[in-house]
């Protein structure tokens, strides 16, 4: 079954935006009379949000914000005829929409480098492909014989279609990729779309500072993530337990987990499948926690805070936990591969295996550190491991 991981983040965001949007049309008042200043702001904005999201390889974001700009010059300056940028407002309606769908279906790369040459490329031709495809239409009408259905179905064609199915893509993505980027493309499609139907009528220089400041918001949090988690399992990393530390209060408990004989499971089974243990083993933990916080110390190796916990209180649900891994069926689905890269790897294919966990448990005691908390629980790990393994020790 595919598994919707963004689905409550996507939400989140939509749910977040319209908010702010609302309340924006509510207080109109307030805002006009500060319109020159937003008219003013949002230039350097959207150039060090371009700026920002190149240097953590947000590419994506960076050639929005490049779009972003083009399309306010376009409509501001009296230079350029704005009239016949009106006049095309299908065509930019359809275009500027398209290019969405685009940057939803391409990856993040360095901005500048040689796909920068393949994407503005492919950014003209979608610009010419719209055009043609209105101009298409047009002429459709006057070669299709006018049968009803034609005629109920054709005035859908040309934009709302396109769109519609545009709008479904970038929802599907930004649900099933879990991707603060994808849900930033989203929103913009949504507000493009409504500012261009005008269901909502404000000015798109103060769209553009909405939505630069939410790419913003979306490139820090993403670099957060970067920071802090652990690319394989998703787990916070040890830097993000040394944070953990700071806050922590006089009575704590942690854990220390190893997962047993994990150096013979690379070995027989190959570093790949290893990985997917890896990864089932913090699933499985973070789905038995009992308010303990998850961490991936490195390696084979895992810890767990209990904030406000003894060990006693601590060591039922790690034995919970310990019991759980060691119960469960992990099921590693692998491709067959016969490469330098995984070593001793045979057929695996939906293999079921079972690993079973070492557990080391230690109580801050008074006017200990959390170094040395640690290390009393990693002591109690490895007397763990002398025991004969499968066991959670004090
Ligand atoms: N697949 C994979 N293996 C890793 C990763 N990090 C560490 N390892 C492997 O984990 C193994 C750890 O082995 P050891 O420390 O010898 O311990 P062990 O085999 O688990 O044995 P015991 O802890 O004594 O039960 C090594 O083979 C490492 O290469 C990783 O991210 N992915």
């Amino acid at each position: 079954m595919v598994k919707l991981k963004g689905m409550k983040s996507t939400l989140l965001c939509l749910i977040a935006v319209t908010g702010l949007f609302s309340l924006l049309i509510h207080f109109q008042i307030q805002w006009q009379s500060k319109l020159t200043l937003v008219n003013f702001l949002v230039y350097p904005l959207l150039i060090v949000t371009a700026i920002f999201a190149t240097q953590f390889n947000r590419s994506r974001i960076a050639i929005l914000c490049g779009f972003w700009l083009l399309f306010l010059v376009a409509t501001n300056s009296p230079s350029i005829n704005t009239k016949s940028l009106m006049l095309n407002k299908q065509w930019l309606f359809l275009y500027g929409a398209s290019l969405l769908m685009l940057l939803a279906l391409i990856k993040d790369r360095a901005l500048l480098s040689v796909h920068l040459v393949s994407r503005l490329i492919f950014i003209a031709l979608f610009g010419v492909l719209t055009f043609f495809w209105l101009q298409l239409n047009q002429n459709l009408n006057s070669l299709v014989p006018q049968t009803p259905l034609w005629k109920s179905v054709s005035p859908y064609i040309p934009i709302t279609i396109p769109l519609g199915l545009i709008g479904i893509l970038l929802m599907w993505r930004s649900i099933k990729n879990h991707d603060l980027t994808l849900t930033a493309l989203l929103i913009t499609f949504i507000v493009w779309y409504l500012n261009q139907l005008s269901i909502i009528t404000l000015p798109w220089s103060l769209i553009a500072l909405v939505m630069s400041a939410l790419y913003l918001l979306a490139v820090s949090t993403d670099s957060y993530y970067l920071a802090y988690r652990d690319d394989l399992t998703g787990l916070p990393t040890r830097r993000a337990l040394n944070q953990l530390a700071l806050s922590l209060g006089r009575k704590y408990t942690v854990a220390m987990l190893d997962i047993d004989h994990f150096k013979k499971f690379n070995d027989t089974y190959g570093h790949d499948i290893g990985d997917e243990v890896l990864k089932l083993v913090a699933a499985r933990m973070t789905e038995v926690r009992g308010g303990g916080k998850i961490y991936r110390y490195g390696g084979e190796e895992f810890t767990i805070v209990f904030p406000r916990k003894t060990a006693e209180q601590a060591i039922p649900v790690l034995d919970k936990l310990r019991q759980s891994i060691a119960n469960y069926d992990m099921v590693i689905r692998s491709a067959q591969r016969t490469g330098k890269t995984s070593r001793n790897v045979k057929k695996n294919n939906n293999k079921k295996v079972n690993v079973a966990v070492s557990i080391g448990v230690a109580q801050r005691a008074p006017k200990q550190s959390f170094e040395q908390a640690l290390k009393n629980a990693d002591l109690a790990l490895y007397r763990a491991k002398k025991k004969g393994r499968n066991n959670v020790s004090q």
